[in-house]
């Protein structure tokens, strides 16, 4: 894999004075074009009124582009990798939930018991879970999921640093690392999970000033905070803006100020993927702000991205916007995990199958 300097960078740090990590972003192409436009071109010389297959017309084009090859394959190997991590700010109100539900579900997923255990096992999809900044030693569980642990839990970001560049660094390889694993497995279709208490208030943040919104609009509810408890949660999230505001940052200080460490390591895996030629399916708020940071390190990889679905959170949907990805599927999920994907790969394959395997309009019997 060719290696290249950040190519976008959010800018430079005062508030970070100490000396800033860097990371070899890997070079990322540009799906075939090619591909896509005879991809196009067969759906539309399908048996069917043209563009009647909606949305799944566009899917099947950005497989086809992605494979360079027309029609597309339906992925028959989709893998899901779930990045786990504490944060400091859930010990401030912002959660329905206590922090104490993050190494339970760790091991609730190692155990296959977890919704998106459920539903990857439902449509034949591999999982793992690992644990990047969990706040528990998580002992006696299988060793491979503690193995890429960066730290325990990252820190309150409404009042210092998530943690160091170096640490966000770290993590970015721990992400890079896990998805050559997957690529060389064989993955055609790689999706990302969170998973961590708190991590709903991290990700709106990150939105929020990648973004340049207030608070107030990408504030949600997450796991189903109260009134009082989204009005306290908008106010921290004004808090950890101000910190990073009028800082021009790179976006590895952007994910050390106000990111986390389990959140740097699904950027790398969806930059990873990139680079490697590998689709990637997006899930809720987490994912897709681990989607908007990885635009910032290179603004080509978003063209090897596809929107599972939209999520309940509002600053999910914002993002969305932003990459300019419409989401397959809306229905009203807020999970996180990966779920709100994998339950698209369905479609993802149905719209591989449609493009390959219906009749051409030209060869109906007369
Ligand atoms: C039992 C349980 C399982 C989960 N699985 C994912 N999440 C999701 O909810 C959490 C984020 O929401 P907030 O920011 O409001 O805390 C994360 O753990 C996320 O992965 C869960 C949450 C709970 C309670
Ligand atoms: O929208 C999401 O992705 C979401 C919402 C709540 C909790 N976890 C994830």
């Amino acid at each position: 894999m060719e290696l290249a300097e950040p190519r976008t960078a959010v800018g430079r740090s005062t508030i970070l004075s100490a000396v800033t990590s860097s990371w070899a972003v890997p070079a990322i192409d540009r799906p075939s074009a090619q591909a896509a436009k005879a991809a196009r071109t067969r759906i539309d010389a399908l048996a069917k009124p043209l563009g009647a297959l909606g949305d799944l017309e566009g899917i099947a084009v950005w497989l086809a582009g992605c494979q360079d090859h027309n029609p597309p394959t339906a992925p028959h190997q989709a893998r899901a990798v779930v990045f786990a991590g504490d944060h400091g700010i859930s010990q401030f109100g912002v959660s329905a939930y206590p922090r104490e539900v993050t190494p339970a579900m760790v091991r609730t997923i190692a155990a296959g018991k977890a919704g998106i255990s459920v539903l990857c096992a439902a449509n034949d999809i591999a999982l793992r879970v690992l644990d990047v900044a969990v706040d528990d030693d998580l002992d006696g569980v299988d060793p491979a999921i503690v193995v890429h642990k960066v730290r325990r839990s990252s820190g309150p970001i409404h009042l210092e640093n998530a943690c160091s560049t170096s640490e966000i660094v770290l993590a970015l390889e721990v992400g890079a690392k896990v998805a050559l694993e997957e690529i060389a497995a064989g993955a055609d279709l790689l999706i990302v999970g969170d998973l961590g208490i708190g991590n709903t208030t991290v990700a709106a943040t990150l939105i929020a000033a990648l973004l340049e919104l207030p608070a107030a609009q990408v504030v949600g509810r997450g796991t189903g905070i109260d009134d009082a408890a989204l009005a306290a949660k908008s106010v921290l999230i004004n808090q950890a803006l101000e910190r990073v505001s009028d800082h021009d940052l790179t976006p590895i200080e952007l994910l050390a100020a106000v990111g986390s460490a389990d959140i740097a390591a699904g950027v790398g895996f969806m930059l990873t993927a990139a680079a490697c030629r590998v689709p990637v399916l997006l899930d809720g708020i987490v994912s897709v702000a681990e989607a908007l940071v990885a635009q910032a390190f290179s603004a080509n990889c978003v063209a090897w991205f596809a929107a599972g679905h939209r999520s309940t959170e509002p600053a999910q949907q914002l993002a969305l916007e932003a990459l300019e990805l419409q989401p397959l599927l809306d229905l009203k999920m807020r999970l996180g995990e990966g779920t709100g994907a994998v339950a698209a790969v369905p479609l993802v394959r149905a719209a591989a199958r449609l493009a390959g395997d219906m009749a051409l309009l030209a060869d109906l019997a007369p």
